[in-house]
């Protein structure tokens, strides 16, 4: 079960035992256990909870109105010492129902991809240097980025249409970079990427997500690309969650919950999902089942709860992916998520 959702009162009702407390929490150092350390002495707390994903704001639940009420008035506008003299900005708050569509955030996160158990899922960490890091970085900076709606985006190799989900390739823009030739040849020699030694990767899309921006969940189009596909972590973290819907229909499901980020495993018995954490520097590879069959979404968060810890999203992530386009029809495995066969 995900955590309940908050809102404001309704019909004027102000009074509620739930308090929406925001300038304080995890994303400005400052805990759960603080928060609720400070409005413990005005009556019994059912919890503190994270009230959206900003890390800045909490919901603080009493058992009794009254201790809510009491909490209001001392604290609401006033700075508080033992938060760091925070200003709290302080308001009523209601339980909602769960909507059948609200993304739970229970799903743990692992760190290694063994973990997972989705095969033809690879992650290496520290597959570049930090000095290789900062050299990519500065060679993608010194080149024009595309704007979309939420991020900014890089082409090599050929332009990835996100109208179509698919390239052009009749329209080749030429050769990927001299300055990602150390990487597709250490991609090559890697002993955990076997089946790379002789693919020849020709494209190349580069992600540049601000703090808060992610991807809604998709299976990149079969018919487009080969069965590898690596993607180079950069700059920042950020979880990737992993989706399978096990009958049918995924096509229908995909489209939905890209637009509301939405389902729950305990809203589709059939809709798995597991979620690794990707650091900077890390390698990541899609194949077979992993590439062909499981969506991957990255949830739009500036904080990741990574095993308990809350991790910030950085200033930014840059992300490489490398794919081989693909000339013929697909023929994968997995006939049910595929475009070609379909
Ligand atoms: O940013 C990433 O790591 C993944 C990008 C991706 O999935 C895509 O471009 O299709
Ligand atoms: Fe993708």
């Amino acid at each position: 079960m995900g955590l309940p959702r908050f809102g404001r009162p309704k019909n004027g009702v102000e009074l509620s035992p739930n308090l929406y407390v925001a300038n304080c929490g995890p994303a400005v150092g400052i805990s759960h256990d603080d928060i609720a350390s400070v409005f413990c002495k005005f009556g019994e707390l059912k919890g503190v909870y994270a009230a959206d994903e900003s890390g800045t704001r909490v919901i603080v639940s009493f058992s009794e109105e009254g201790s809510a009420q009491s909490a209001f008035k001392a604290l609401d506008g006033t700075p508080c010492p033992e938060l760091g003299g925070r200003s709290l900005h302080i308001r009523y708050s209601v339980i909602q129902p769960t909507p059948k569509d609200e993304v739970s955030d229970m799903v743990p996160v692992s760190i290694n991809a063994s973990e997972l158990s989705i095969p033809g899922l690879y992650l290496v960490h520290n597959f570049i240097s930090a000095k290789e890091e900062e050299e990519l970085l500065q060679a993608v900076d010194s080149r024009p980025w595309n704007s979309l709606a939420k991020r900014r985006v890089q082409h090599y190799g050929y332009e990835f249409r996100y109208d179509i989900r698919n390239v052009n390739t009749r329209h080749c823009l030429g050769e990927l970079p001299s300055f990602v030739s150390p990487i597709l040849e250490r991609i090559s020699s890697c002993p955990t990427f076997k089946s790379a030694e002789h693919i020849v990767l020709d494209q190349l899309t580069v992600n540049e997500y601000p703090p808060g921006v992610g991807l809604s969940p998709h299976i990149d189009t079969h018919s487009a690309f080969e069965d590898l596909i690596f993607s180079l972590s950069l700059s920042g973290p950020c979880i990737m969650e992993f989706r399978k819907y096990e009958n049918g229909d995924w096509h229908t499901k995909v489209a939905s919950s890209a637009v509301s980020e939405g389902g729950s495993p305990e809203d589709d018995s059939n809709f798995l999902r597991k979620a690794i954490y990707l650091p900077p520097r890390s390698l990541l590879l899609l194949s077979g089942e992993a590439r062909y069959a499981w969506n991957h979404y990255i949830p739009h968060h500036k904080i990741d709860k990574v095993n308990g810890r809350v991790i910030r999203r950085a200033s930014r992530r840059v992300s490489f992916t490398f794919r081989k386009v693909r000339t013929g029809a697909c023929e994968c495995e997995f006939p049910q998520y595929c475009d070609s066969q379909r």
